[in-house]
């Protein structure tokens, strides 16, 4: 294929639903892709104005919902629909580029890191400013445990959060049912061409799903005259996995600030939106945030961060307790509370299994590179591990134990000197939303 190419849109304003239409074009033929998107139906018919600025929204979601069909290909040239204006140009290419780096690193496709879209000249008419920040804000969920600290700060401080997810799933169900609240979904349906290809053995790989999950929220807080969307992205999502070819190649890109930063100038420039989007918890490492969620039990029995249980197919019930992210994220709510209530949580004792301590020692950075997966920094489980090996609860677990003569001397001395329950580094948040975690914290 030689290019992918962007051939219509459209929007029904009475149901909701969007329909993204891509093609990838070739010597060959046209291969054609059509995602469905089915924001929650508005409570009352929307304004002139609210269509207007959801136009502008849908124009980057459309985008954005490319990288999944572009990636079964990945062709040379990348043709946008119309012209944009810088901050939206920027923001295109970054998410082909970083976005689809991990993606293009696996299938050792530089090419990819190079892309330059082709964008029609030509002048975009600016959108009317919309400030809606003191509207009742939306809460992306995602059935983890950051989102739960970010959907209870924002309850706390009385701001009233709309939790909202895309394709909530029974474990989004269930968390949404324990905080209480009203939710809003939104329903993604992939083009079924997309599996048949993956069948059929065509280019595959990660993509910057937190980019589109993004703004399907926006699209929705737009149509349902809500305020900010509130994310829960961590500061350690902005930091690479490796670099290749001279490139960062980071698995969790369209979660980091670089990401927050960019879609936030497009969704400004393109359409007028002055406060869209932030994530509450940008200035707080995992073991942190680990440690806040720590304080609400209500969430126990559904809790679920394992990223196998939110696949399209075959996904897991809960906590598959053989992933990255399970022995990261056991190791950093492990310190904060009995071992009784961890088990409870996950199923079982993952410190306790003889099996884990290889995996466990990539998380700690005794053996190869941080794993393509939202995990935190080496650093943080190193500060984790260290907390264990000082409670009489955990000390004498096989794998704490085994994991203690591991660690290099170097890396202890890092983490006797870690800021990580120090918050830190960029970020996004306005100061009222500041003061809400701040009270959290
Ligand atoms: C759940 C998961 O991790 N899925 C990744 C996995 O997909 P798999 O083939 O094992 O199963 P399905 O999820 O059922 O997907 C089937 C195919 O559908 C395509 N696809 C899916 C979603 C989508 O938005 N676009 C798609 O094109 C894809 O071809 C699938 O094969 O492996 C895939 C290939 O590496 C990944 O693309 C799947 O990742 C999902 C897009 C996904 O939702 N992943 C998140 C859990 C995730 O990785 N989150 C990151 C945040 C990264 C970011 O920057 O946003 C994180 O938690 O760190
Ligand atoms: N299905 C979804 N719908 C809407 N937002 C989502 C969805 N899945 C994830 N998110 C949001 O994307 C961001 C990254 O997701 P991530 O899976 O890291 O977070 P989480 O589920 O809250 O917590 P954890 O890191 O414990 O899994 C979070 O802000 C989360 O709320």
């Amino acid at each position: 294929m030689d290019a992918f190419t962007f051939p219509a849109r459209s929007i029904d304003p009475a149901t909701g639903e969007v329909r993204l239409d891509y093609a990838l074009t070739g010597p060959d033929g046209e291969r054609r892709f059509t995602e469905v998107i089915a924001l929650p139906p508005p409570p009352e018919p929307p304004s002139e104005a609210t269509l207007a600025t959801l136009d502008r929204v849908l124009d980057l979601l459309h985008l954005a919902a490319g990288v999944s069909y572009y990636k079964a290909a990945a062709p040379p040239r990348l043709v946008a629909p119309a012209p944009l204006g810088s901050a939206a140009a920027g923001w295109l290419t970054a998410v082909y580029t970083k976005g689809l780096a991990e993606y293009a690193y696996r299938n050792q496709l530089p090419h990819v890191l190079e892309l330059a879209p082709e964008i029609p000249t030509g002048s975009v008419s600016p959108a009317a400013p919309v400030d809606t920040t003191d509207r009742r804000p939306l809460s992306a969920v995602g059935g983890g445990k950051d989102s739960i600290v970010s959907l209870e700060a924002l309850r706390r401080a009385g701001m009233e959060p709309v939790p909202f997810s895309v394709n909530p799933n029974h474990v989004i169900d269930a968390v949404n049912a324990a905080s209480g609240l009203t939710p809003l979904a939104a329903r993604r349906r992939l083009d079924p061409t997309l599996f048949e290809l993956n069948k059929a053995g065509a280019l595959n790989g990660h993509i910057p799903v937190t980019a589109i999950n993004s703004l399907i929220a926006v699209a929705t807080a737009v149509l349902h005259g809500l305020g900010p969307v509130v994310m829960s992205n961590e500061r350690s999502a902005s930091d690479p996995n490796l670099v290749w070819n001279g490139h960062e190649i980071n698995h969790q890109w369209s979660k980091g600030v670089e990401a927050e930063g960019l879609l936030r100038a497009a969704l400004a420039e393109h359409a007028g939106l002055t406060e869209p989007y932030f994530s509450l918890l940008r200035s707080l490492s995992e073991l942190h945030i680990a440690r806040l969620f720590a304080a609400f039990t209500r969430y126990d029995d559904v809790v679920t961060s394992c990223n196998a249980a939110f696949k399209l197919h075959d996904p897991s019930a809960r906590w598959c307790r053989d992933c990255p992210k399970c022995r990261f994220v056991f190791l950093a709510l492990a310190p904060f509370m009995p071992r009784e209530r961890i088990t409870h949580i996950f199923g079982g004792d993952l410190l306790a299994d003889d099996t884990q301590i290889p995996g466990y020692r990539e998380l700690l950075g005794v053996d190869g590179h941080k794993p393509f997966e939202c995990v935190g920094e080496v650093e943080e489980s190193v500060v984790a591990l260290s907390l264990l090996a000082g409670q009489e609860q955990w000390r004498d677990a096989p794998v704490v134990r085994a994991l203690v003569e591991a660690v290099p001397d170097t890396a202890w001395s890092a983490a006797a000197d870690s800021d990580v329950f120090t918050p830190g580094g960029p970020n996004f948040v306005p100061p009222a939303y500041a003061k809400a975690l701040d009270a959290l914290a």
